[in-house]
């Protein structure tokens, strides 16, 4: 359902379905918080519109992903720190505003090319969208890594300052399993394994090139969201290990996507941070745990 205001359509959330909407400025959220919309989720969300000194105040942003989820909390922080936010996701019955299907170079580009007009550029790019099945490995190394690839790639094209871009930051969402390995999740393993990798050496590239954008890898451990429900079910042929996995989750604890957007807002806010990768963790009731930048070998020339 859209509503008409001054600045443009905004679809509206709806209980059932989930927060969706290009707000492209905070002026339209104020008109459409007078149009005596009752939906709490969005009175909550807008309620929290940023003040003037708020960090990300005049910055636009992209996220994939981001109708539930980690992607859904990453879009609220940006929110409530200022940023204007567009959603790219997928699926008819979820998307009001802009389908995106990330495995489609030309999804991608046209809801970058959208988001790009609508705000007049992009600033941070969160390219978090991904799934969880060692059932459909091909699939997810589509989504999961390709996806990410091609994301990075075409936001260059808005971003680098080397072709008349303005910079930025970049934040791959990778997973704990990007450093380490899940025996249960050898191809998910794999592919977060190349996100670090892939996102480390883009922030090199730009660094020596000179692209002013910043890259960096969010990497946490288990998260409560729905890739995170039925486990068992997305182990393929590596269900038998569903016993280990869950020790694993007993040992590590979950994560509350709030957490996880937090250590977002982090990689995005701080301008020295480019190259990182950030484990996510549970911190425990004696304080263990938190969130850590991962060193990893370096070569001397
Ligand atoms: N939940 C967890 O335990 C952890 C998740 N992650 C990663 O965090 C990211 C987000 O996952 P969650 O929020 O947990 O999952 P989720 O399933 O709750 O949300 C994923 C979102 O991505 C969207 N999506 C999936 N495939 C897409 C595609 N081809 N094009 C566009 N959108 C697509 C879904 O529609 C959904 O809105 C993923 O990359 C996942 O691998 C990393 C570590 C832990
Ligand atoms: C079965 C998978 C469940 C959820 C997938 C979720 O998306 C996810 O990414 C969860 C990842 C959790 C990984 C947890 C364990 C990895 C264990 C070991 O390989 C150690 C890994 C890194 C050690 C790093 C460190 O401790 O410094």
């Amino acid at each position: 359902m859209l509503y008409q205001t001054p600045s443009g359509k905004v679809p509206l959330p709806t209980k059932q379905g989930h927060i969706f909407f290009t707000c492209t400025d905070i002026e339209c959220c104020r008109d459409w918080r007078t149009t005596e919309i009752r939906d709490p989720t969005a009175e909550v969300l807008l309620s929290q519109y940023p003040t003037a000194e708020m960090a990300l105040n005049g910055k636009n942003a992209v996220v994939t992903g981001a109708v539930m989820g980690i992607g859904k909390a990453i879009t609220e922080i940006l929110l409530q720190n200022g940023a204007k936010v567009a959603l790219l996701d997928y699926g008819e019955d979820k998307v009001f505003f802009m389908n995106c299907d990330v495995e489609s170079e030309e999804d991608i580009k046209a809801g970058l090319k959208k988001a790009a007009e609508t705000f007049g550029g992009i600033d941070i790019l969160c390219n978090n969208a991904g799934i969880l099945n060692e059932g459909l490995w091909e699939k997810m190394v589509s989504i999961n890594l390709m996806g990410i690839i091609k994301g990075s790639y075409l936001a260059l094209e808005h971003m680098n300052k080397l072709t008349g871009g303005r910079g930025g930051v970049i934040v791959n969402t990778a997973s704990m399993a990007g450093i380490g390995p899940l025996p249960s999740c050898p191809v998910y393993t794999a592919v977060k394994h190349g996100v670090v990798g892939f996102t480390r050496a883009m922030a090199a590239a730009s660094t020596l090139s000179g692209y002013g954008i910043r890259f960096n890898v969010l990497c946490p451990a288990f998260v409560q969201t729905d890739l995170f429900s039925n486990i068992p079910k997305k182990l393929g042929r590596f269900s038998e290990l569903c016993l280990e996995t869950q020790q694993l989750v007993e040992h590590f604890g979950v994560l509350d996507v709030s957490e996880v957007a937090e250590a977002l807002l982090e990689l995005v806010t701080d301008e020295t941070k480019n190259g990182q990768v950030l484990l996510v963790l549970p911190t425990d009731e004696d304080g263990k745990g938190g969130n850590s930048y991962i060193s990893f070998p370096t070569y001397v020339q």
